[in-house]
């Protein structure tokens, strides 16, 4: 019953192939593809895979690229791929967006798939859901699995690259994170960082205020996202880098499905 989980961000494709839909089955492999390299994946890195049983994806890059990606599978397999539609309710969250149906579905996966986590670990708690990809959404959760809402910024690259052709002078290599920069480079590269880090940081204080009176967890900070290591380092919380979030959250709507 082996089963395909399937993240398309607007800069990769992620996948991964369990030995079967639920959270914590064992994975049998996985990769990611730039998405310009997406037409390639039958003939690359899926060509030698067996056929999974069921597949199910999250996209945020648009239609097109989702058929692309269909027409991949109908390459090598007879299976139908399901894509996931953020909704009022599923995999133990409910979806406080004022239109539930316009979070991004990886924002909605990470957030079933922090809310496993925190379960499977012991009393419910807060949950604040970081991704750090193209863009750094920055989510909440409370002890109940309530979405209470979340930011959306820019990631490190759009953020560099909104510099640089908004000005004159900042074309520089990537520096590093420094308390008091002193040229550029490190300019650059500490201000997007404190950027992310500061709302991040930011975000936690509005959740552990809510949730504080009446709750006796503090919040757990979970990060995803490829370029979460990156910022990980310069994050003034105490912080879990999770690399298979949105696959845990699609793991856990997967076996719910199948429960049904
Ligand atoms: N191999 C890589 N080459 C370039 N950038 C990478 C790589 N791996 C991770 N990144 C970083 O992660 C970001 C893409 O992360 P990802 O989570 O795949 O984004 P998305 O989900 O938006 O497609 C890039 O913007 C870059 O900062
Ligand atoms: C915010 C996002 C662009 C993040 O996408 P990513 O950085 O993972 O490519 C994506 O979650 C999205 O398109 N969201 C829809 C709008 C919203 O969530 O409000
Ligand atoms: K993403």
């Amino acid at each position: 019953m082996s089963f395909l989980a399937i993240d398309i961000g607007n800069t990769r494709l992620k996948w991964a192939l369990y030995a079967s839909p639920q959270p914590g089955a064992a994975l049998l492999a996985h990769g990611a593809v730039f998405l310009e390299n997406i037409d390639q994946l039958a003939e690359r890195e899926w060509q030698a895979l067996p056929a999974p049983h069921s597949i199910l994806g999250c996209n945020v890059a648009g239609d097109a690229i989702r058929r692309r990606v269909e027409e991949q599978v109908d390459e090598l397999w007879e299976i139908e791929p399901r894509w996931v539609v953020s909704s009022l309710q599923a995999g133990g969250i409910t979806n406080g967006y004022d239109h539930p149906g316009r979070l991004g579905a990886d924002r909605f996966v990470a957030l079933i798939g922090a809310r496993w986590h925190v379960l499977a670990r012991g009393p419910a708690r807060p949950a604040l859901v970081v991704m750090v990809g193209t863009a750094v959404t920055v989510d909440a959760l409370d002890q109940n699995g309530h979405f209470l809402g979340g930011l959306i910024l820019p990631g490190h690259g759009i953020m560099l690259r909104a510099l640089e052709g908004g000005t004159a002078g900042l074309r520089v290599p990537t520096g590093e994170v420094r308390e008091f920069p002193t040229n550029t480079s490190d300019a650059l590269t500490s201000g997007g960082t404190y950027a992310i880090t500061g709302a991040i940081e930011r975000m936690h204080r509005h959740l552990s205020q809510r949730c504080g009176p009446h709750c006796p967890h503090a919040p757990v900070t979970l990060m995803t996202g490829g370029a979460g290591w990156k910022v990980a380092p310069a994050l003034d919380l105490p912080h879990e880098l999770v690399e298979s979030l949105i696959f845990d959250g699609i793991l856990s709507l997967q076996s719910h499905r199948l429960a049904l």
